[in-house]
């Protein structure tokens, strides 16, 4: 199943180490995904800490479970938009 997922961080002020390594853990944790299939898009939205990203998994489980394990969920706002087959899409058959 496809996921469209808009996730808005709001890091609070931290301690610059910690900050450091959190964003290293995130950025960890999303190209395992990325290498793995799963985490298939990731776009910064322009002029906002946020991004778009594509998510290619089981069901809506895996992909609660995937966003609940990012290092950076307690600072996001995230959207879930579920996605369906667009019958003028060209590659759909
Ligand atoms: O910077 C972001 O948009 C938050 C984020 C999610 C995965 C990642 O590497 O950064």
């Amino acid at each position: 199943m496809l996921f469209a997922v808009r996730m808005q961080v709001d890091l609070p002020d931290m301690d610059p180490n910690a900050r450091r390594d959190l964003l290293r853990e995130e950025r960890e944790y999303s190209q395992e995904l990325q290498r793995g299939g799963e985490w298939v898009h990731i776009w910064r939205v322009a002029g906002s800490y946020a991004n778009i990203s594509v998510f290619d998994v089981t069901d809506g489980d895996r992909l609660h479970e995937i966003l609940w394990n990012l290092p950076l969920f307690p600072y996001m706002s995230i959207e879930v938009t579920p996605l369906a087959t667009h019958p003028s899409d060209i590659r759909a058959g």
